[in-house]
This record gives C-alpha cells, sequence and structure tokens, in this order.
C-alpha cells in the first residue's frame, strides 16, 4: 500500500472542511494504534474521531485513501498520508507571545509534543516576567524575537496576549519571518496575504452553544 499522497492527490485540492477534520481523524488513529490493532474499518474510525462514517469516507477520498472493502484502512498508512497532508511529518517549533495566565497554561501543557508541536521560545515584555524560567524555557523579551524565530527556525507562533497588544505583536512575528499566527486575543489581526491566521475564542464557542440551549428551550415550549 502506498504511504504517501498518490499522483493526482494535490494537498490544495483538499477542501478546507476536509482539513479542519484531519487532526480529529490522526488522533483517534493514534488511540486505536495504542490498543495494537493494525486495520480498522471506515465505521470504527468514524465513531472513534466522532463523525458520521459517509463523511470520513469522503474526506479519505480527497488524500487518495479508500480503504480495502473487507478490511478497512491500514492505520499505520493512513496515519502517515494524514500526517504528510498536515506537515506534521517534521516537528514543528513554536514561538509563544504573552506568558500571563493563558500563556503560562499553554506553555505548561505537555500534550502538543506528541501531536507534532513544541514550544521553544517565550515572549513577553513585563519586566517581572522576562528572565523567569517556565518548563526549562527562559521567557525572552520580545525584543530578541527575530533573533530567536531564525535561530530556532520557528514559522508559527501563538499570541497570548492582551488585545491591544496582539497587533503590535503580529507585525513584529510577521517582521521576525513568522507566517503561521493563532491568535488567542479576541481581536481582527492584519497580517500580509501570505501569513495565515486562526482564532480561538472560547466565548464564540459558549454562544453557539447558547444558541443550542436557547432553540432547544424554544422547541420545548412548542412541544408541550
Ligand atoms: N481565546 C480564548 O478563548 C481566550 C480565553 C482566555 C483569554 N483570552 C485572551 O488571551 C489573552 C491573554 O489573557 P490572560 O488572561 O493570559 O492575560 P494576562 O494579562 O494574564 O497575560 C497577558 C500577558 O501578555 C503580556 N504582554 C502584554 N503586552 C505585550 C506585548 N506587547 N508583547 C509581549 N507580551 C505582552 C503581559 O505582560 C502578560 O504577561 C487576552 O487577550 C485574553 O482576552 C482568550
Amino acid at each position: 500500500m502506498p504511504t504517501e499522497l498518490p499522483a493526482g492527490a494535490d494537498p490544495r485540492d483538499i477542501p478546507d472542511a476536509t482539513v479542519s477534520r484531519l487532526p480529529e481523524y490522526l488522533h483517534a488513529l493514534h488511540t486505536l494504534a495504542e490498543t495494537g490493532i493494525a486495520t480498522v474499518s471506515s465505521e470504527g474510525l468514524a465513531v472513534a474521531a466522532g463523525v458520521n462514517s459517509a463523511k470520513l469516507r469522503k474526506d479519505l477520498s480527497h488524500l487518495g485513501s479508500y480503504g480495502i472493502r473487507g478490511v478497512g484502512y491500514d492505520i499505520a498508512v493512513l496515519t502517515t498520508q494524514i500526517s504528510d497532508v498536515l506537515g506534521l511529518r517534521q516537528h514543528r517549533a513554536v514561538a509563544l507571545v504573552g506568558v500571563g495566565h493563558l500563556g503560562q497554561a499553554l506553555a505548561g501543557y505537555g500534550g502538543f509534543a506528541n501531536r507534532g508541536f513544541g514550544i521553544a521560545a517565550l515572549f513577553d515584555i513585563a519586566e517581572d516576567r522576562v528572565g523567569t524560567v517556565l518548563n526549562g524555557l527562559p521567557v525572552r523579551h520580545l525584543d530578541e524575537l527575530a533573533e530567536v524565530v531564525s535561530a530556532e527556525g520557528i514559522s508559527i507562533a501563538v499570541i497570548t496576549t492582551p488585545p491591544l497588544a496582539a497587533q503590535r505583536v503580529a507585525d513584529s512575528l510577521v517582521r521576525a519571518g513568522v507566517t503561521s499566527i493563532l491568535n488567542f486575543a479576541p481581536c481582527v489581526l492584519d497580517v500580509p496575504g501570505n501569513v495565515d491566521v486562526r482564532k480561538v475564542d472560547l466565548a464564540v464557542e459558549l454562544q453557539i452553544l447558547s444558541f443550542h440551549e436557547h432553540r432547544k428551550s424554544r422547541n420545548g415550549k412548542v412541544a408541550t
């Protein structure tokens, strides 16, 4: 069985919605591999990943992976294919800027390493933070950003500063050569076209759950 994307399966053709589910499939595959099994049916993988199996088969067909009738997917092969598409076959060093409450929690989380990432550098500007050590990493002053980004080969950064500082921090990151930013600050960042930004906002997720709660209570009223 092939271990790389088959000819004709161009990662640029994979829909964004599929890409957003690939990390879930990868996580499920790692968990299944730990149980010692070598193959998994599309239904089994779909249950492990929490999606519907028709959607999973469609997603994996974008990778040129169709599974074998009666056998399913080879877990090791599919893991390699998804890791290739996500660019996870190389360990990626990540910088984190803003070592406050949230930054410290993220920097202290041990679960990134086995998902292909490591926080390699921490930055802040507060006098009482710069120079301290967190999980063996020194908190450096933002002035050192360009030097460290270049030395560590960092292309991805996480912003956990207050929103008012986030745009300036993003500008510094872009100048230093960072081309992907995960922004936790509740603001919109203006970046050049070659820079990818993803925003994480738990308040948005809660508002969506609030909508579902609101709808459930409205439906309940209609039903009674
Ligand atoms: N996305 C989410 O779901 C979510 C959840 C919680 C907090 N947040 C956001 O995360 C951010 C951090 O929250 P927090 O509670 O950790 O705040 P915090 O005040 O504890 O930490 C912010 C840190 O950023 C540093 N900082 C300020 N300006 C800086 C700059 N120019 N360069 C480098 N570092 C700078 C501060 O010194 C401090 O250490 C805020 O924007 C907050 O709104 C987002």
